[in-house]
């Protein structure tokens, strides 16, 4: 984890995510139903900055990241909200087919969880180069290879792997390749899905320091998606925490796990394998939530110990606690319910809120 300035992504602001729904629409028989996969989600990411996004499987992790870098189609349907990049002058979703072909790998780049998904396999990885990076970066082939090649060296990656084809190389070197495919035009901002989850735990961490590498010689943005909380300790330098399509956390990596607010948050930072720790792990009852159905108010309540009435009842919204920390939790803070009572504050949870 690295300190930077503006790392609460408040100034030099290169992602803006406001009120973001974005939800699965389906027709069986004339009924419609709706999964609300992203629902009204605001965030910020900062320059220079990698931003790590956390939640268990089917929180709608992936769905976000889908919806923000345009790459969505049906039945997921942006149902509300707004994505602003730095870089654009208008919301994402207000250009046209030929200018998002413009700023993607250029602007906007991808380092997906199987580098398959970007690697042709019948083809040389030059070709992949040539297709993505080529159109580009506007220089004649011989100067353009001259630049791969030296951006290869730059991460550590002999050039004779773009003589090979994916199926002659190892997992971890594929990745490495993406990763280079994904930072050889200096996009300003890399959305990475899960890109080392796949690999074993030694090949993650060459991979997770080549990830940085990169971004910090090119001083790009990143959002970075896993569900592994120990890799967001290794890489990420802001977390948001998401649950059943909503965040419900937010914070410096540091902060969230030296003082995790959020009752989810405070389990997944429990639920941690710690050195000489032989405690039972407490799993946490029931199952996540239908998001055709999501439950009435705080969509944890029905998992959450210290659930109470007013969580069954409002919203809570995700609000600041101090400047670069927010929460979404009545017990953290209080909210007011539509018959103007207010919820339990901090003080009467002892015990959740440090
Ligand atoms: N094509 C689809 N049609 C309908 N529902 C979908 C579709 N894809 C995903 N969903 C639903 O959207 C919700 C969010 O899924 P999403 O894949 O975004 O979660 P995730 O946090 O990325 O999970 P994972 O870590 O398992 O990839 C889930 O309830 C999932 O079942």
């Amino acid at each position: 984890m690295n300190a930077r300035p503006h790392a609460d992504g408040s100034a030099d602001v290169m992602l803006d995510v406001k009120n973001l729904r974005a939800y699965y629409v389906m027709k069986y028989f004339g009924t419609q139903r709706e999964v609300r996969a992203v629902d009204d989600i605001s965030l910020r990411v900062g320059r220079n900055e990698i931003y790590g996004l956390a939640g268990e499987s089917s929180s709608g992790k992936t769905t976000f990241i889908k919806t923000i870098a345009a790459a969505i189609r049906p039945p997921l349907t942006v149902v509300g909200g707004s994505i602003r990049y730095s870089f654009l002058d208008r919301d994402i979703y207000r250009l046209d087919r030929a200018a998002l072909s413009a700023i993607r790998w250029r602007h906007l780049s991808y380092i997906p969880q199987g580098s398959m998904n970007v690697l042709n396999p019948v083809r040389r990885v030059r070709e992949s180069f040539i297709d993505f990076a080529l159109p580009h970066m506007d220089l004649p082939k011989q100067r353009f290879f001259a630049a791969i090649v030296a951006h290869l060296e730059r991460l550590q990656l002999a050039p004779g792997v773009l003589d090979a084809y994916p199926h002659e190389l190892s997992g971890g070197m594929r990745q490495r390749i993406a990763i280079a495919l994904a930072t050889v035009c200096r996009p300003d901002f890399i959305i990475a899905d899960e890109p080392t989850t796949a690999l074993d735990v030694v090949v993650q961490k060459s991979v997770l320091e080549l990830i940085r590498e990169a971004q910090r010689e090119i001083a790009s943005s990143m959002i970075f998606v896993t569900h592994d909380m120990a890799v967001h300790a290794n890489i990420s330098d802001r977390l948001g925490i998401m649950y059943a399509g909503r965040l419900v956390e937010e914070a410096p990596t540091a902060e969230i796990f030296r003082s995790p607010k959020h009752p989810y948050t405070q389990h997944l930072i429990a639920s941690l394998p710690r050195i000489g720790d032989l405690s039972a792990k407490r799993a946490l009852t029931g199952a996540p939530p239908s998001l055709a159905e999501p439950p009435s108010g705080c969509r944890f309540h029905p998992r959450c110990p210290l659930a109470m009435d007013i969580c069954r009842e409002t919203h809570p919204e995700l609000v600041s606690i101090d400047p670069r920390h927010r929460v979404a939790c009545h017990a953290v803070s209080p909210a007011v319910r539509p018959d103007g009572v207010f919820g339990a504050t901090a003080k009467q949870r002892t015990g959740l809120v440090q």
